[in-house]
């Protein structure tokens, strides 16, 4: 258990703690670990409102938090939620976990989980990394991380920028935290490794999943509940220790090693809303909350409130990078502070039709395949829009999109709803396009069971002949184009009727 003082000096240091949990059974079970405490950012004991833990591997669930040295003691504790079902949960056993003011000292006794039927119990290993860190170490981390080095803080490497602007950044921002988000850089998702296909670490399709496990062993944990276990009191401190109001604590939540942050949002106007800098004069704000605190004023979408949902929708034909681009684009937007999902329709198809569809089922004149794409895709819309309901601001939609007609569908059932961007990927660049052709049979779960790799090749290939005889280039709505752009001759944007805070942010990013 790592221990240390936290002291803040001229500039405020801050608390990095890395949470995770191991236990391989949580998946085969369905159900998502999730943290709640004492904390306003961790649902101040309100379960309704415990953050997810992110799946950093079959059985291993990270959540990363930053909190200012001055915080006061945060009291938390695991509970355990079925996928796409955030109304129950089972509360794990014994006491609190604190992480005290003053000390990085967090307990890392097992979390055990108790159900009430031949289930038993769970146990779930518990690893917590704290580390103290500088308002740059957020930011020179990714970058050690890029250059395959080891990074200073562990599960809080996607944040960078580049030397000129790191240094500038250095000079000017214990007065001035002006972070040049222009600079950051946002790593690729894993991909090309044959290890990680990118549109499995997707959204889970939740209209078509089955929590995988009886309700009964499920609880309601609404504020009320009887079950002792299941809901720590509102205003806790087992300790009676005093549980903050939600304006009276800040801290950055980061998403694992993504590190996604999750703002607290500060009540005070400590943060110009007018520009990307923050108010050099504020007094309030804590001397500097990471790298990442500039990414506070990115959180600010300006114009009507239907605007602030954003569907990113991708088109193209197969092997166009449209998922790796979704991929990236998610964890650019995460980090800006957005809460940001990817859709990959092709999961939800494969969950419903199998993998083992062969080229016949993309045909266009398939009347049953084009209707049975659609149907998939229409839940994965549905999936989108619900979840933004709930509260979720950018979805990427991830599929060929390749019609007009599709995209209609798509643009009807978002009517009122969100605002659609359509990003087309094109390529032409023959070279590009054979290389991505193979990776995708070596990488897509579509081929997994196609032992014969030229043969799934040709099967690809075919597959998408088909899409290229009814493609229709977007020629509607608001649209950004990326022709070319990895074929080393530069390559283009088209842009049409972009506006707005955040899509001039995706626009750049792209
Ligand atoms: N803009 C792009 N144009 C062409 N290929 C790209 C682009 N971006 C990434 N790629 C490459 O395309 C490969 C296939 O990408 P993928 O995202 O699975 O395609 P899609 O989702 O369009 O079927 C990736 O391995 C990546 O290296
Ligand atoms: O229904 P459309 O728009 O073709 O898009 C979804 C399809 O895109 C595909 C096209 O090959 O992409 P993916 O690479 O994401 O798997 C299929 O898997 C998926 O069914």
């Amino acid at each position: 258990m790592a221990t240390a003082a936290v002291s803040s000096g001229g500039i405020s240091d801050q608390l990095f703690v890395s949470i995770k949990l191991e236990c391989p059974r949580l998946d085969e079970l369905g159900l998502v670990p999730h943290v709640f405490g004492s904390h306003p950012v961790a649902g101040s004991w309100d379960s309704s409102k415990a953050l997810p833990m992110e799946q950093e591997e079959a059985a291993v669930w990270g959540l990363s938090c930053v909190v200012p040295s001055h915080h006061e003691t945060l009291d938390f504790k695991f509970l355990l939620k079925p996928k796409g079902n955030s109304s129950q949960c089972i509360v794990e056993e014994g006491p609190d976990r604190s992480l005290v003011c003053g000390s990085s000292e967090v307990e890392t006794r097992n979390a055990l989980f108790k159900f009430d039927d031949e289930l038993g119990a769970v146990e779930c290993k518990v690893f917590v990394e704290t580390e103290i860190l500088s308002p740059f170490d957020l930011a020179a981390s990714w970058k050690a991380h890029q250059e395959h080095l080891q990074p200073r803080v562990r599960g809080a490497h996607d944040v960078s920028m580049n030397a000129e602007s790191e240094s500038r950044a250095k000079n000017g921002f214990a007065s001035g935290l002006e972070l040049d988000l222009e600079k950051y850089v946002v790593p690729t998702p894993n991909m090309g490794s044959g290890v990680v296909y990118a549109a499995n670490l997707t959204e889970n399709p939740r209209s078509l999943l089955t929590t995988g496990i009886s309700s009964n062993i499920l609880h309601n944990s609404i504020k009320g509940d009887a079950s002792p276990n299941l809901y720590a009191s509102a205003n806790k401190g087992a300790d009676g220790r005093h549980v903050p109001p939600q304006e009276e604590q800040r801290a950055i939540f980061v998403d694992r090693g993504v590190g996604s942050p999750k703002f607290a949002r500060p009540t005070n106007e400590t943060i110009s809303m007018s520009n990307a800098k923050f108010d050099s004069e504020a007094k309030d704000m804590p001397a500097a909350e990471g790298a990442v605190a500039a990414a506070a004023v990115a959180d600010q979408m300006y114009g009507p409130k239907e605007d602030r949902k954003l569907a990113i929708v991708l088109v193209g034909l197969p092997a166009r990078g449209k998922t790796f681009t979704a991929a990236k684009l998610t964890r650019y937007l995460r980090w800006l502070g957005h809460e940001t999902k990817h859709f990959n329709v092709g999961k939800y198809r494969r969950l419903k039709h199998g993998i083992n569809q062969t080229a016949d089922f993309f045909r266009g004149d398939n009347k049953e395949g084009v209707e049975a794409r659609n149907e998939v895709a229409a839940l994965a819309m549905e999936d989108m829009l619900s979840w933004m309901q709930e509260g979720g601001q950018v979805g990427i939609f991830d599929a060929t999109n390749s019609t007009r007609s599709r995209r209609n569908m798509l643009m009807k059932m978002a009517e009122g709803k969100c605002k659609i961007i359509f990003l087309e990927t094109i390529c032409n660049d023959k070279d590009v396009l054979e290389r991505n052709m193979r990776l995708k049979v070596q990488q897509s779960p579509d081929y997994a069971e196609q032992t014969d790799f030229e043969a799934g090749v040709r099967d690809f290939k075919e597959r998408l002949a088909y899409y290229e005889k009814v493609y229709e280039p977007v020629e509607e709505g608001s649209y950004v184009k990326m022709i070319d752009m990895v074929s080393g001759s530069g390559g283009q944007l088209q842009i049409n009727d972009i506006s707005g805070y955040l899509p001039g942010r995706i626009v750049f990013f792209l």
